[in-house]
């Protein structure tokens, strides 16, 4: 993807962004609410039409099979058909010669066989995402573009579709996965894209953007001002920050992560940082 740009009416919603997602890799793409990621992962998809740039993706490996699967942000099932039929339908017009043997596979690795024979709506919200993650992954495709597929999830169905996610990477697919968490994130990602108003502002190994700019912060609340002060060491940061007077109300302690990379790059706080 080159120099996509994309507006809705006023609003710049991506401004020459460029993404490259290689074939067994997985790529994360971070950035606060609203920084474009759900906009950059349709443009992919091709669900929406960018003002500027071009998207290409290589060719299916297996002909009359979809190049491109997404579990798009917003739970779209249908809402008349229970959860196999759902998924039978989803892996049929995706082109995939046994959709009856790829349900019994796909169900089996998000261990969502109790809910096959349930309607959507009598489901749960964590329930729901499983089963359109679900619907994404029975196709075969190139490229997966999963946006936000752990929300809401459970411990354990988040794992499950972290596994599911590795088997794809290893399998040669490229995966595009989108998401605030960011412990999924340096789980599961061989490399990451931070975007921020539109624009990439960081990419590269997690490690590597950890060393460059995850530092550890300590940030201390002196009579309701916090002051950050970069280190580890906390009785210094307090003695520092404290030296003319005043009350010390928190103390929060970034250790060197992907959070404190997030919060370094786009000019969050750790007190910010509960509804990333
Ligand atoms: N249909 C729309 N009409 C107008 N503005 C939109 C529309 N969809 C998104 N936007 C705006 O485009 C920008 C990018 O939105 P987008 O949904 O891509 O962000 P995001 O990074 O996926 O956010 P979140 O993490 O909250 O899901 C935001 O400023 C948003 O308000």
């Amino acid at each position: 993807m080159r120099g996509l740009r994309k507006s809705y009416g006023d609003v710049v919603a991506l401004q020459n962004l460029d993404l490259d997602i290689a074939s067994g890799s997985v790529v994360g793409l971070i950035g606060r609410n609203g920084a474009g990621k759900t906009t950059a992962t349709r443009c992919i998809a091709g669900l929406l039409r960018p003002d500027a740039g071009e998207v290409q993706i290589a060719a299916s490996a297996t002909p009359g099979t979809s190049p491109i699967s997404i579990a798009t942000q917003e739970i779209e099932l249908y809402p008349g058909l229970n959860v196999a039929t759902n998924l039978t339908f989803f892996g049929r017009i995706s082109g995939v010669p046994d959709p009856e043997r790829m349900l019994t596979e796909v169900a089996a690795e998000l261990e969502i066989e109790p809910l096959l024979t349930k309607l959507p709506k009598e489901m749960s919200i964590g329930q729901q995402r499983q089963v359109h993650v679900a619907a994404a992954l029975m196709a075969t495709p190139r490229l997966l573009l999963l946006d936000e597929p752990t929300a809401a999830l459970d411990v354990a169905a988040r794992a499950a579709v972290l596994a599911a996610v590795e088997r794809r990477r290893t399998a040669g697919v490229g995966v595009l996965f989108s998401s605030h968490q960011l412990r999924d994130i340096e789980a599961v990602c061989d490399s990451v894209v931070l975007i921020h108003e539109g624009e990439v502002i960081a990419a590269g190994r997690v490690e590597d953007l950890i060393t460059e700019y995850g530092g550890a912060r300590i940030e201390v609340t002196v009579d309701g001002k916090v002051q950050v002060i970069d280190g580890e060491d906390i009785p210094a940061a307090i003695a520092q920050v404290t030296a003319g007077g005043g009350r010390v109300e928190a103390v929060n302690v970034i250790k060197p992560s992907l959070e404190a990379v997030f919060l370094t790059l786009t000019g969050m706080r750790g007190s910010d940082v509960e509804g990333i």
